[in-house]
Protein backbone atom coordinates (compact mmCIF):
# COMPACT_ATOMS: atom_id res chain seq x y z
CA UNK A 1 0.00 0.00 0.00
CA UNK A 2 0.95 3.52 -0.50
CA UNK A 3 3.27 5.72 1.76
CA UNK A 4 1.12 8.69 2.83
CA UNK A 5 2.97 12.06 3.19
CA UNK A 6 1.38 13.21 6.46
CA UNK A 7 3.46 15.97 6.90
CA UNK A 8 3.37 17.40 3.01
CA UNK A 9 2.31 20.86 2.33
CA UNK A 10 -0.29 21.08 -1.15
CA UNK A 11 -0.61 24.65 -2.27
CA UNK A 12 -3.42 25.18 -2.94
CA UNK A 13 -5.08 22.57 -0.86
CA UNK A 14 -7.63 20.06 -2.05
CA UNK A 15 -10.60 21.37 -0.39
CA UNK A 16 -9.66 24.84 -2.06
CA UNK A 17 -9.24 23.26 -5.20
CA UNK A 18 -12.83 21.22 -4.50
CA UNK A 19 -14.09 23.65 -3.65
CA UNK A 20 -13.35 26.09 -6.76
CA UNK A 21 -14.42 23.16 -9.61
CA UNK A 22 -17.43 21.56 -7.90
CA UNK A 23 -20.06 24.29 -8.37
CA UNK A 24 -20.03 24.15 -12.03
CA UNK A 25 -20.43 20.10 -12.25
CA UNK A 26 -23.90 19.12 -13.78
CA UNK A 27 -24.26 16.96 -10.24
CA UNK A 28 -23.53 19.78 -8.12
CA UNK A 29 -27.40 20.81 -6.65
CA UNK A 30 -26.96 24.17 -5.58
CA UNK A 31 -27.07 25.91 -8.82
CA UNK A 32 -26.00 29.13 -9.02
CA UNK A 33 -24.33 29.29 -5.09
CA UNK A 34 -20.39 29.15 -4.59
CA UNK A 35 -19.67 25.73 -2.76
CA UNK A 36 -18.46 26.07 1.05
CA UNK A 37 -16.61 22.95 1.45
CA UNK A 38 -15.53 20.99 4.18
CA UNK A 39 -13.70 18.01 4.64
CA UNK A 40 -15.52 15.09 6.58
CA UNK A 41 -13.58 11.55 5.61
CA UNK A 42 -11.53 9.88 2.92
CA UNK A 43 -10.06 6.61 1.40
CA UNK A 44 -7.57 5.50 -1.25
CA UNK A 45 -7.26 3.01 -3.45
CA UNK A 46 -3.72 1.97 -4.62
CA UNK A 47 -2.51 2.21 -8.25
CA UNK A 48 -0.60 -1.29 -8.43
CA UNK A 49 1.92 0.65 -10.57
CA UNK A 50 2.40 2.81 -7.68
CA UNK A 51 2.30 6.11 -9.75
CA UNK A 52 -1.16 7.35 -9.70
CA UNK A 53 -2.58 8.84 -6.18
CA UNK A 54 -6.34 7.95 -5.81
CA UNK A 55 -8.20 9.49 -3.26
CA UNK A 56 -12.11 9.68 -2.72
CA UNK A 57 -13.22 12.57 -0.07
CA UNK A 58 -16.44 13.41 1.30
CA UNK A 59 -16.82 16.50 1.43
CA UNK A 60 -20.02 18.68 3.00
CA UNK A 61 -21.25 21.83 1.04
CA UNK A 62 -22.46 24.09 3.88
CA UNK A 63 -23.50 26.84 1.39
CA UNK A 64 -27.14 25.94 1.99
CA UNK A 65 -28.92 25.86 5.13
CA UNK A 66 -27.86 22.17 5.69
CA UNK A 67 -24.88 20.61 4.84
CA UNK A 68 -25.04 18.45 1.77
CA UNK A 69 -22.44 15.62 1.23
CA UNK A 70 -20.63 14.69 -2.18
CA UNK A 71 -18.40 12.35 -3.00
CA UNK A 72 -15.64 13.38 -4.92
CA UNK A 73 -13.23 11.10 -6.09
CA UNK A 74 -9.72 12.61 -6.84
CA UNK A 75 -6.41 11.00 -9.13
CA UNK A 76 -2.86 12.66 -8.55
CA UNK A 77 -0.50 12.66 -11.02
CA UNK A 78 2.86 13.47 -11.70
CA UNK A 79 1.91 14.93 -15.47
CA UNK A 80 -0.87 15.51 -17.40
CA UNK A 81 -3.91 12.88 -18.18
CA UNK A 82 -3.85 12.64 -22.27
CA UNK A 83 -7.08 13.19 -23.35
CA UNK A 84 -8.74 14.20 -19.93
CA UNK A 85 -8.04 18.08 -20.11
CA UNK A 86 -11.97 18.43 -19.43
CA UNK A 87 -11.89 16.34 -16.41
CA UNK A 88 -8.84 18.39 -14.94
CA UNK A 89 -9.72 19.51 -11.49
CA UNK A 90 -6.94 21.82 -10.91
CA UNK A 91 -2.88 21.66 -10.16
CA UNK A 92 -1.31 21.92 -7.00
CA UNK A 93 2.61 21.99 -5.41
CA UNK A 94 3.42 19.25 -3.07
CA UNK A 95 6.23 19.97 -0.98
CA UNK A 96 7.62 16.34 -1.33
CA UNK A 97 6.37 14.79 -4.58
CA UNK A 98 6.24 18.14 -6.65
CA UNK A 99 3.72 19.76 -8.95
CA UNK A 100 0.54 17.22 -9.07
CA UNK A 101 -2.20 17.67 -11.83
CA UNK A 102 -5.44 16.43 -10.12
CA UNK A 103 -8.28 14.60 -12.24
CA UNK A 104 -12.29 14.27 -11.81
CA UNK A 105 -11.22 10.35 -10.98
CA UNK A 106 -14.36 8.73 -12.92
CA UNK A 107 -11.95 10.10 -15.83
CA UNK A 108 -9.18 8.55 -14.77
CA UNK A 109 -8.81 4.37 -16.14
CA UNK A 110 -6.30 4.03 -12.80
CA UNK A 111 -9.28 4.94 -10.39
CA UNK A 112 -12.15 2.87 -12.50
CA UNK A 113 -10.00 -0.13 -12.35
CA UNK A 114 -9.61 -0.25 -8.65
CA UNK A 115 -13.12 0.43 -7.95
CA UNK A 116 -14.27 -2.40 -9.69
CA UNK A 117 -11.48 -4.59 -8.12
CA UNK A 118 -12.98 -3.20 -4.82
CA UNK A 119 -16.47 -3.60 -5.80
CA UNK A 120 -15.68 -7.02 -6.56
CA UNK A 121 -13.45 -7.58 -3.56
CA UNK A 122 -10.12 -8.15 -4.90
CA UNK A 123 -9.08 -5.27 -3.61
CA UNK A 124 -9.86 -3.19 -0.69
CA UNK A 125 -9.30 0.06 -0.02
CA UNK A 126 -6.59 1.79 1.98
CA UNK A 127 -6.03 4.42 4.44
CA UNK A 128 -5.97 8.17 3.34
CA UNK A 129 -4.30 8.86 6.46
CA UNK A 130 -1.95 6.07 7.50
CA UNK A 131 0.08 4.04 5.19
CA UNK A 132 0.25 0.61 4.40
CA UNK A 133 -3.16 0.55 6.24
CA UNK A 134 -6.84 -0.51 4.93
CA UNK A 135 -9.70 1.66 5.60
CA UNK A 136 -12.27 -0.60 7.25
CA UNK A 137 -15.12 1.54 6.35
CA UNK A 138 -15.03 1.07 3.18
CA UNK A 139 -16.78 -2.14 2.52
CA UNK A 140 -17.84 -3.81 -0.64
CA UNK A 141 -21.09 -6.66 -1.66
CA UNK A 142 -20.71 -8.41 -4.47
CA UNK A 143 -23.91 -9.02 -6.32
CA UNK A 144 -24.41 -13.51 -4.97
CA UNK A 145 -25.71 -13.45 -8.68
CA UNK A 146 -22.77 -12.21 -10.50
CA UNK A 147 -20.05 -15.58 -10.71
CA UNK A 148 -17.25 -13.76 -12.63
CA UNK A 149 -13.93 -11.85 -12.36
CA UNK A 150 -14.10 -8.82 -14.46
CA UNK A 151 -10.87 -6.41 -15.04
CA UNK A 152 -10.95 -3.08 -16.54
CA UNK A 153 -9.03 -3.17 -19.95
CA UNK A 154 -10.56 0.48 -20.39
CA UNK A 155 -13.12 2.87 -19.26
CA UNK A 156 -15.02 6.15 -19.92
CA UNK A 157 -17.11 8.23 -18.42
CA UNK A 158 -20.99 8.39 -19.78
CA UNK A 159 -21.71 11.27 -21.95
CA UNK A 160 -25.10 13.37 -21.72
CA UNK A 161 -27.34 14.32 -18.72
CA UNK A 162 -26.84 12.84 -15.48
CA UNK A 163 -27.06 13.23 -11.60
CA UNK A 164 -24.39 11.36 -10.63
CA UNK A 165 -21.40 9.72 -12.94
CA UNK A 166 -21.17 6.75 -14.62
CA UNK A 167 -18.35 5.11 -16.04
CA UNK A 168 -18.66 2.34 -19.01
CA UNK A 169 -15.98 -0.34 -17.93
CA UNK A 170 -14.80 -2.61 -20.82
CA UNK A 171 -13.57 -5.35 -18.94
CA UNK A 172 -12.25 -9.42 -19.86
CA UNK A 173 -13.36 -11.85 -17.80
CA UNK A 174 -11.97 -15.26 -16.10
CA UNK A 175 -11.84 -17.32 -19.81
CA UNK A 176 -10.29 -13.87 -21.77
CA UNK A 177 -14.23 -13.08 -22.77
CA UNK A 178 -14.78 -9.19 -23.24
CA UNK A 179 -17.88 -7.60 -21.43
CA UNK A 180 -19.12 -4.31 -20.77
CA UNK A 181 -20.28 -3.47 -17.02
CA UNK A 182 -20.69 0.22 -15.91
CA UNK A 183 -20.73 1.56 -12.62
CA UNK A 184 -22.49 4.61 -11.41
CA UNK A 185 -20.52 7.05 -9.08
CA UNK A 186 -22.97 8.50 -6.68
CA UNK A 187 -22.35 11.91 -5.77
CA UNK A 188 -25.44 13.13 -3.38
CA UNK A 189 -24.36 10.99 -0.67
CA UNK A 190 -27.22 10.90 1.98
CA UNK A 191 -27.23 7.79 5.32
CA UNK A 192 -29.12 4.63 4.05
CA UNK A 193 -29.37 1.85 1.35
CA UNK A 194 -29.29 3.75 -2.09
CA UNK A 195 -32.78 2.44 -3.76
CA UNK A 196 -30.72 1.57 -7.03
CA UNK A 197 -29.04 -1.19 -5.36
CA UNK A 198 -31.62 -2.29 -3.20
CA UNK A 199 -34.35 -2.68 -5.79
CA UNK A 200 -32.26 -3.60 -8.84
CA UNK A 201 -30.09 -5.92 -6.74
CA UNK A 202 -33.45 -7.41 -5.33
CA UNK A 203 -35.37 -7.90 -8.36
CA UNK A 204 -32.01 -9.50 -10.08
CA UNK A 205 -32.05 -11.88 -6.53
CA UNK A 206 -35.34 -12.46 -7.48
CA UNK A 207 -34.73 -13.67 -11.16
CA UNK A 208 -36.36 -10.95 -12.66
CA UNK A 209 -34.74 -10.12 -15.90
CA UNK A 210 -36.07 -6.41 -17.39
CA UNK A 211 -33.07 -4.86 -15.04
CA UNK A 212 -29.33 -5.28 -16.03
CA UNK A 213 -27.46 -7.98 -14.26
CA UNK A 214 -25.95 -6.80 -10.92
CA UNK A 215 -22.37 -6.78 -10.39
CA UNK A 216 -21.91 -5.56 -6.72
CA UNK A 217 -21.95 -2.28 -4.98
CA UNK A 218 -19.42 -0.42 -2.55
CA UNK A 219 -20.64 1.63 1.14
CA UNK A 220 -18.87 3.47 3.33
CA UNK A 221 -19.06 4.51 7.20
CA UNK A 222 -18.53 8.45 7.71
CA UNK A 223 -18.67 10.44 10.89
CA UNK A 224 -21.18 12.45 12.38
CA UNK A 225 -22.47 14.24 15.66
CA UNK A 226 -25.09 12.70 17.96
CA UNK A 227 -27.71 14.24 15.58
CA UNK A 228 -26.25 12.31 12.61
CA UNK A 229 -25.14 15.56 10.74
CA UNK A 230 -21.25 14.90 9.30
CA UNK A 231 -18.55 15.77 10.96
CA UNK A 232 -15.10 15.13 10.54
CA UNK A 233 -14.33 15.07 14.67
CA UNK A 234 -17.86 12.95 15.12
CA UNK A 235 -18.12 9.52 17.17
CA UNK A 236 -20.96 8.78 15.44
CA UNK A 237 -21.21 7.27 12.31
CA UNK A 238 -23.57 7.23 8.93
CA UNK A 239 -23.61 4.72 6.27
CA UNK A 240 -24.36 4.65 2.63
CA UNK A 241 -23.61 3.69 -0.51
CA UNK A 242 -20.97 4.66 -2.78
CA UNK A 243 -21.10 3.04 -6.55
CA UNK A 244 -23.04 0.46 -8.01
CA UNK A 245 -21.63 -1.92 -10.85
CA UNK A 246 -24.18 -3.30 -13.30
CA UNK A 247 -23.79 -5.05 -16.67
CA UNK A 248 -23.96 -2.42 -19.66
CA UNK A 249 -25.99 -3.01 -22.52
CA UNK A 250 -23.86 -1.84 -25.23
CA UNK A 251 -25.31 0.41 -29.01
CA UNK A 252 -29.24 0.49 -26.95
CA UNK A 253 -30.97 3.33 -26.98
CA UNK A 254 -32.77 4.77 -24.63
CA UNK A 255 -36.89 5.30 -24.89
CA UNK A 256 -36.70 8.87 -24.89
CA UNK A 257 -34.34 9.02 -27.99
CA UNK A 258 -36.77 6.13 -29.89
CA UNK A 259 -40.23 8.49 -29.43
CA UNK A 260 -38.52 11.41 -30.41
CA UNK A 261 -37.28 10.28 -33.40
CA UNK A 262 -40.72 8.49 -33.89
CA UNK A 263 -42.50 11.92 -33.34
CA UNK A 264 -39.87 14.26 -35.56
CA UNK A 265 -40.46 11.54 -38.61
CA UNK A 266 -44.41 11.90 -38.05
CA UNK A 267 -44.80 8.26 -36.76
CA UNK A 268 -46.86 6.74 -34.17
CA UNK A 269 -45.02 5.61 -31.33
CA UNK A 270 -48.45 3.48 -29.94
CA UNK A 271 -47.16 -0.33 -30.37
CA UNK A 272 -44.01 0.67 -27.95
CA UNK A 273 -46.15 2.64 -25.58
CA UNK A 274 -48.36 -0.33 -25.03
CA UNK A 275 -45.48 -3.00 -25.08
CA UNK A 276 -43.60 -0.49 -22.18
CA UNK A 277 -47.26 -0.65 -20.29
CA UNK A 278 -46.71 -4.32 -19.89
CA UNK A 279 -43.36 -4.52 -18.95
CA UNK A 280 -43.81 -1.54 -16.75
CA UNK A 281 -47.23 -3.97 -14.78
CA UNK A 282 -44.56 -6.76 -14.92
CA UNK A 283 -41.38 -5.03 -13.11
CA UNK A 284 -44.11 -3.83 -10.56
CA UNK A 285 -45.48 -7.21 -9.94
CA UNK A 286 -42.09 -8.46 -9.55
CA UNK A 287 -40.96 -6.01 -7.22
CA UNK A 288 -44.71 -6.19 -4.92
CA UNK A 289 -43.11 -10.46 -5.08
CA UNK A 290 -39.84 -9.68 -3.96
CA UNK A 291 -39.64 -6.64 -1.83
CA UNK A 292 -43.23 -7.03 -0.30
CA UNK A 293 -46.43 -5.39 -0.92
CA UNK A 294 -48.99 -3.75 1.87
CA UNK A 295 -52.19 -2.23 2.21
CA UNK A 296 -52.54 1.37 2.39
CA UNK A 297 -52.96 3.34 5.76
CA UNK A 298 -54.99 6.35 6.24
CA UNK A 299 -50.92 7.27 7.74
CA UNK A 300 -49.80 6.62 4.34
CA UNK A 301 -52.37 8.26 2.55
CA UNK A 302 -52.01 11.32 4.75
CA UNK A 303 -47.98 11.54 4.52
CA UNK A 304 -48.56 11.53 0.84
CA UNK A 305 -51.13 14.53 0.42
CA UNK A 306 -48.83 16.13 3.20
CA UNK A 307 -45.83 15.32 0.40
CA UNK A 308 -47.65 16.80 -2.53
CA UNK A 309 -48.99 19.91 -0.72
CA UNK A 310 -45.23 20.73 0.26
CA UNK A 311 -44.15 20.14 -3.23
CA UNK A 312 -46.91 22.20 -4.49
CA UNK A 313 -45.68 24.94 -1.94
CA UNK A 314 -41.87 24.72 -3.44
CA UNK A 315 -43.16 24.64 -6.86
CA UNK A 316 -44.91 27.89 -6.50
CA UNK A 317 -41.72 29.56 -4.96
CA UNK A 318 -39.92 28.66 -8.07
CA UNK A 319 -42.64 29.98 -10.67
CA UNK A 320 -44.68 32.80 -8.55
CA UNK A 321 -47.43 32.85 -11.49
CA UNK A 322 -48.73 28.77 -10.35
CA UNK A 323 -49.94 31.03 -7.09
CA UNK A 324 -53.30 31.11 -9.48
CA UNK A 325 -53.87 28.03 -9.16
CA UNK A 326 -53.77 27.14 -5.69
CA UNK A 327 -57.39 26.70 -5.43
CA UNK A 328 -57.53 24.16 -7.83
CA UNK A 329 -54.56 21.89 -6.84
CA UNK A 330 -56.32 21.76 -3.27
CA UNK A 331 -58.98 20.47 -5.01
CA UNK A 332 -57.21 17.74 -6.50
CA UNK A 333 -55.35 16.94 -2.96
CA UNK A 334 -59.12 16.91 -1.45
CA UNK A 335 -60.22 14.49 -4.07
CA UNK A 336 -57.48 11.91 -3.48
CA UNK A 337 -57.90 12.19 0.70
CA UNK A 338 -61.29 10.65 -0.34
CA UNK A 339 -60.17 7.81 -2.72
CA UNK A 340 -59.43 4.70 -2.52
CA UNK A 341 -55.62 4.25 -2.91
CA UNK A 342 -54.05 0.29 -4.36
CA UNK A 343 -52.02 -1.28 -2.22
CA UNK A 344 -48.27 0.11 -1.10
CA UNK A 345 -45.17 -1.31 -2.26
CA UNK A 346 -41.61 -0.68 -3.62
CA UNK A 347 -41.61 1.04 -7.29
CA UNK A 348 -39.10 2.35 -9.35
CA UNK A 349 -39.57 6.00 -8.07
CA UNK A 350 -38.53 8.09 -10.81
CA UNK A 351 -39.97 6.68 -14.08
CA UNK A 352 -39.35 8.43 -17.36
CA UNK A 353 -38.71 7.57 -20.59
CA UNK A 354 -34.92 8.18 -20.32
CA UNK A 355 -34.99 5.47 -17.33
CA UNK A 356 -35.86 2.69 -20.36
CA UNK A 357 -33.71 1.04 -23.01
CA UNK A 358 -34.84 -0.36 -26.18
CA UNK A 359 -33.00 -4.13 -26.28
CA UNK A 360 -33.46 -5.84 -29.72
CA UNK A 361 -33.19 -9.34 -27.88
CA UNK A 362 -34.44 -8.52 -24.44
CA UNK A 363 -37.53 -5.79 -24.99
CA UNK A 364 -37.81 -3.09 -22.53
CA UNK A 365 -35.21 -3.28 -19.69
CA UNK A 366 -35.83 -0.46 -16.93
CA UNK A 367 -32.58 1.70 -15.10
CA UNK A 368 -32.29 3.46 -12.29
CA UNK A 369 -34.63 2.96 -9.32
CA UNK A 370 -32.86 5.78 -7.10
CA UNK A 371 -35.34 7.61 -7.09
CA UNK A 372 -36.19 11.95 -7.53
CA UNK A 373 -33.09 13.27 -7.04
CA UNK A 374 -34.81 16.68 -5.22
CA UNK A 375 -36.43 14.51 -3.02
CA UNK A 376 -34.88 12.89 0.60
CA UNK A 377 -33.20 9.25 0.66
CA UNK A 378 -35.33 8.20 3.27
CA UNK A 379 -38.53 8.93 1.33
CA UNK A 380 -37.17 7.30 -1.99
CA UNK A 381 -36.57 4.48 0.16
CA UNK A 382 -39.89 3.57 1.25
CA UNK A 383 -43.35 1.80 -0.06
CA UNK A 384 -45.13 3.83 -2.06
CA UNK A 385 -47.55 4.11 -5.27
CA UNK A 386 -47.18 2.45 -8.37
CA UNK A 387 -49.40 4.88 -9.43
CA UNK A 388 -46.44 7.18 -9.15
CA UNK A 389 -44.90 5.60 -11.64
CA UNK A 390 -47.46 5.11 -14.04
CA UNK A 391 -47.93 8.49 -13.80
CA UNK A 392 -44.13 9.81 -14.77
CA UNK A 393 -43.81 7.69 -17.40
CA UNK A 394 -47.64 9.68 -18.72
CA UNK A 395 -45.63 12.93 -18.18
CA UNK A 396 -42.79 11.71 -19.61
CA UNK A 397 -44.73 11.34 -23.61
CA UNK A 398 -45.89 14.84 -22.12
CA UNK A 399 -42.37 16.13 -22.43
CA UNK A 400 -41.31 13.97 -25.18
CA UNK A 401 -44.44 16.47 -26.74
CA UNK A 402 -43.32 19.42 -25.30
CA UNK A 403 -39.77 19.39 -26.27
CA UNK A 404 -40.71 18.68 -30.00
CA UNK A 405 -42.92 21.75 -29.82
CA UNK A 406 -40.39 24.10 -27.95
CA UNK A 407 -37.91 22.77 -30.65
CA UNK A 408 -40.49 23.19 -34.02
CA UNK A 409 -42.52 26.48 -33.11
CA UNK A 410 -46.44 26.74 -34.27
CA UNK A 411 -46.13 22.53 -34.48
CA UNK A 412 -48.83 20.67 -32.18
CA UNK A 413 -47.77 16.94 -30.84
CA UNK A 414 -51.12 16.80 -28.35
CA UNK A 415 -52.35 14.30 -30.67
CA UNK A 416 -49.09 12.25 -30.67
CA UNK A 417 -48.87 12.13 -26.62
CA UNK A 418 -52.40 11.78 -26.05
CA UNK A 419 -52.26 8.40 -28.12
CA UNK A 420 -49.06 7.20 -26.50
CA UNK A 421 -50.30 7.66 -23.33
CA UNK A 422 -53.38 5.84 -23.95
CA UNK A 423 -51.56 3.36 -25.44
CA UNK A 424 -48.97 2.92 -22.67
CA UNK A 425 -51.88 2.50 -19.65
CA UNK A 426 -53.84 0.00 -22.43
CA UNK A 427 -50.90 -1.68 -21.99
CA UNK A 428 -50.16 -1.50 -18.15
CA UNK A 429 -54.23 -3.12 -18.21
CA UNK A 430 -53.52 -6.18 -20.24
CA UNK A 431 -50.60 -6.89 -18.19
CA UNK A 432 -51.93 -6.32 -14.71
CA UNK A 433 -55.69 -6.34 -14.71
CA UNK A 434 -55.97 -2.85 -13.73
CA UNK A 435 -56.36 0.22 -15.57
CA UNK A 436 -54.75 3.22 -13.84
CA UNK A 437 -57.74 5.10 -15.32
CA UNK A 438 -60.13 3.51 -12.94
CA UNK A 439 -57.91 5.51 -10.49
CA UNK A 440 -58.82 8.63 -11.75
CA UNK A 441 -58.35 11.74 -9.10
CA UNK A 442 -55.31 9.47 -8.08
CA UNK A 443 -53.78 9.20 -11.37
CA UNK A 444 -54.30 13.11 -11.56
CA UNK A 445 -53.17 14.03 -8.46
CA UNK A 446 -49.56 11.60 -9.16
CA UNK A 447 -49.43 13.27 -12.54
CA UNK A 448 -49.66 16.89 -10.82
CA UNK A 449 -47.41 16.30 -8.03
CA UNK A 450 -45.15 14.97 -10.84
CA UNK A 451 -45.22 18.00 -12.79
CA UNK A 452 -44.76 20.02 -9.78
CA UNK A 453 -41.62 18.19 -9.30
CA UNK A 454 -40.57 19.08 -12.65
CA UNK A 455 -41.09 22.72 -12.40
CA UNK A 456 -38.71 22.76 -9.57
CA UNK A 457 -36.19 20.73 -11.46
CA UNK A 458 -36.40 22.56 -14.47
CA UNK A 459 -36.28 25.36 -12.83
CA UNK A 460 -33.14 24.72 -11.22
CA UNK A 461 -31.30 22.90 -13.97
CA UNK A 462 -32.75 23.45 -17.21
CA UNK A 463 -34.54 26.69 -17.27
CA UNK A 464 -35.30 27.00 -20.97
CA UNK A 465 -37.76 24.09 -20.76
CA UNK A 466 -39.59 24.85 -17.41
CA UNK A 467 -42.99 25.74 -20.06
CA UNK A 468 -43.31 22.02 -20.19
CA UNK A 469 -43.99 21.13 -16.42
CA UNK A 470 -45.96 24.64 -16.45
CA UNK A 471 -48.47 24.06 -19.44
CA UNK A 472 -48.70 20.36 -18.28
CA UNK A 473 -50.10 22.10 -14.71
CA UNK A 474 -52.13 24.56 -16.61
CA UNK A 475 -53.34 22.05 -18.77
CA UNK A 476 -54.19 19.16 -15.74
CA UNK A 477 -55.99 22.47 -13.96
CA UNK A 478 -57.79 24.03 -16.77
CA UNK A 479 -59.89 20.62 -16.64
CA UNK A 480 -59.16 20.01 -19.99
CA UNK A 481 -57.85 16.38 -19.81
CA UNK A 482 -55.19 15.31 -22.66
CA UNK A 483 -56.77 12.53 -22.37
CA UNK A 484 -60.32 10.85 -23.20
CA UNK A 485 -60.60 9.04 -19.68
CA UNK A 486 -61.10 5.44 -19.13
CA UNK A 487 -63.49 3.12 -21.41
CA UNK A 488 -66.06 1.52 -19.14
CA UNK A 489 -66.13 -1.82 -17.89
CA UNK A 490 -65.79 -4.03 -14.77
CA UNK A 491 -61.87 -4.03 -14.52
CA UNK A 492 -61.96 -0.32 -13.04
CA UNK A 493 -61.71 0.20 -9.62
CA UNK A 494 -64.20 1.52 -7.93
CA UNK A 495 -63.44 4.98 -6.20
CA UNK A 496 -65.32 6.04 -2.68
CA UNK A 497 -66.75 9.18 -1.43
CA UNK A 498 -66.76 9.32 2.48
N1 LIG B 1 -26.84 -0.81 -17.69
C1 LIG B 1 -26.87 0.11 -18.64
N2 LIG B 1 -26.74 -0.24 -19.94
C2 LIG B 1 -26.78 0.72 -20.92
N3 LIG B 1 -26.92 2.03 -20.69
C3 LIG B 1 -27.05 2.43 -19.42
C4 LIG B 1 -27.02 1.50 -18.33
N4 LIG B 1 -27.16 2.18 -17.18
C5 LIG B 1 -27.27 3.47 -17.54
N5 LIG B 1 -27.21 3.63 -18.86
C6 LIG B 1 -27.30 4.91 -19.61
O1 LIG B 1 -26.91 5.94 -18.72
C7 LIG B 1 -27.94 6.90 -18.51
C8 LIG B 1 -27.87 7.43 -17.10
O2 LIG B 1 -28.00 6.35 -16.15
P1 LIG B 1 -28.84 6.53 -14.83
O3 LIG B 1 -28.77 5.28 -14.05
O4 LIG B 1 -30.23 7.02 -15.18
O5 LIG B 1 -28.01 7.67 -14.09
P2 LIG B 1 -28.49 8.90 -13.15
O6 LIG B 1 -29.21 8.31 -11.97
O7 LIG B 1 -27.22 9.55 -12.73
O8 LIG B 1 -29.35 9.81 -14.00
C9 LIG B 1 -29.21 6.13 -18.85
O9 LIG B 1 -30.26 7.00 -19.26
C10 LIG B 1 -28.74 5.21 -19.98
O10 LIG B 1 -28.76 5.90 -21.22
O1 LIG C 1 -32.71 10.78 -14.77
P1 LIG C 1 -32.65 11.41 -13.42
O2 LIG C 1 -32.82 10.42 -12.31
O3 LIG C 1 -31.46 12.28 -13.20
O4 LIG C 1 -33.97 12.33 -13.34
C1 LIG C 1 -33.96 13.74 -13.29
O5 LIG C 1 -33.63 14.27 -14.56
C2 LIG C 1 -34.58 14.01 -15.61
C3 LIG C 1 -34.07 14.71 -16.87
O6 LIG C 1 -32.87 14.18 -17.26
C4 LIG C 1 -35.96 14.54 -15.25
O7 LIG C 1 -36.89 14.11 -16.24
C5 LIG C 1 -37.67 15.10 -16.90
O8 LIG C 1 -37.10 15.32 -18.20
C6 LIG C 1 -37.13 14.14 -19.05
C7 LIG C 1 -36.57 14.56 -20.40
O9 LIG C 1 -35.22 14.94 -20.26
C8 LIG C 1 -38.56 13.64 -19.23
O10 LIG C 1 -38.56 12.45 -20.01
C9 LIG C 1 -39.17 13.35 -17.86
O11 LIG C 1 -40.52 12.95 -18.02
C10 LIG C 1 -39.10 14.61 -17.00
O12 LIG C 1 -39.59 14.32 -15.68
C11 LIG C 1 -36.39 13.91 -13.93
O13 LIG C 1 -37.66 14.45 -13.56
C12 LIG C 1 -35.35 14.23 -12.84
O14 LIG C 1 -35.69 13.62 -11.63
Amino acid sequence: MAEIHTTARLTPGKGELVGAWMGDQRWYAAKGRRPSVRRIASFRFDDPAGRVGVETMLVADDSGPHPVLYQVPLTYRDAPLGGAERALVGTMMHSVLGKRWVYDAPHDPVYAAQLLACIQGRVRAASSQRSDAVEESVVAARHPSWVHEATVVSSKVLSGEQSNTSVILDCALEDGTRRPLIVKVFRTLQPGANPDVEVQGGLRAAGCDRVPEAVGHLSWSWPTDPSGAPDADGEHVAYGDLAFAQEFLPGVEDAWRVALRALAAGETFTTQAAGLGAATAEVHRALAEALGSRETTAQDRARIVAEMRSRHATAVTEAPALVAYDPAVERVYEAVSRASWPAMQRIHGDYHLGQVLRSPSRGWILLDFEGEPLRPLAERARPDQWLRDVAGMVRSFDYAGGSHELAHPGASARDWVAACQEAFLDGYLEESGTDPRGLGALLTAFELDKALYEVVYEARNRPTWLSIPLDAVRRLLDGRPARTGPPPGPTHPQEVTP
